[in-house]
């Protein structure tokens, strides 16, 4: 199975792309489990509200009131790698158990969907990396329009992650969607992604079968592209 690790910056196209890819393979969406991960009775939820207080709960004084938690996380870099500490290990392990799950069920290519792929070294297991990207205006404009935000709390949230420049560097194949609409990325996604189509980063067929019926072909495989991915980042 071909991993495909899908990232970008905040707001750039990445859940326009991974609905995209969706259609014709499994996403794991890494912000889907994040919520799940915080859920109230969560073992992440109840350190989360041992830190931060009872002021990032909401009305219903149960569940986390997830503008107010990113004001606190976003402002402050302590508060957010305490934050990450209590969430990134349990997301990563739910996230491989998924993938694992559409391992055993024979599909032919599954993506993780991670904004933070690299700082997170996910990377390493993915055999393709698609970064979606746009110029920092375009990135600006689409994050306070779609959220709401004033320039202050947008440029935290964007300052809180890597730079566009360390995240292209990693990549197998950018998808640039400052020049594109909503549906020019989707259809450029799917481009890469319809079986058969001449630019499909699919594995073909039988490949998928000899890896699933020869397992040290698949260990050799999976081995190569760990080494491979370990070897490029020097
Ligand atoms: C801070 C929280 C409560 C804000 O929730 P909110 O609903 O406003 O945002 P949402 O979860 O939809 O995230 C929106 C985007 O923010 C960015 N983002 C989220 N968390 C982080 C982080 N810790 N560091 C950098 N960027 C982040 C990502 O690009 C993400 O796609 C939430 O994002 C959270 O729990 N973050 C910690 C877990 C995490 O790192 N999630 C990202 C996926 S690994
Ligand atoms: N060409 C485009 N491609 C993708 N999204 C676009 C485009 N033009 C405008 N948008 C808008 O930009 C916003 C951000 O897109 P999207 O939600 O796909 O970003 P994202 O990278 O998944 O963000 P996040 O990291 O917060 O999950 C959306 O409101 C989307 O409709």
């Amino acid at each position: 199975m071909l991993l495909i690790g899908l990232t970008g910056g905040i707001a750039m196209g990445k859940s326009t792309a991974s609905k995209a890819l969706g259609e014709w393979v499994p996403v794991v969406d890494a912000d889907v489990v994040a919520r799940e991960v915080v859920e109230p009775g969560e073992a992440a939820y109840k350190e989360i509200v041992e830190y931060f207080g009872q002021d990032i709960l909401g009305p219903d004084g149960k569940s986390l009131d997830r503008a107010a938690l990113g004001r606190r996380v976003f402002a402050d870099p302590e508060a957010r790698r305490v934050l990450n500490g209590m969430t990134h290990p349990r997301i990563r392990r739910r996230m491989l158990r998924r993938v694992l799950g559409h391992y055993l069920q024979g599909a032919r290519a599954c993506v993780l969907d991670v904004p933070l792929l690299f700082e997170a070294g996910l990377d390493a297991l993915c055999g393709v990396v698609i970064v979606v990207h746009c110029d920092a205006e375009k990135q600006m404009e689409r994050l306070r329009t779609r959220d709401e935000l004033d320039e202050e709390m947008a440029r935290s949230k964007i300052a809180a992650q890597m730079a566009p420049e360390d995240r292209l560097r990693g990549a197998d194949l950018i998808l640039d969607t400052s020049d594109l609409t909503v549906e020019g990325t989707r259809e450029r996604t799917r481009s890469w992604i319809v079986p058969g189509g001449s630019q499909s980063i699919l594995p073909s067929v039988w490949w998928v079968r000899v890896c699933r019926f020869i397992p040290p072909i698949a260990l050799i495989s999976a081995l190569w592209t760990l080494l491979s991915r370990r070897w490029r980042r020097f």
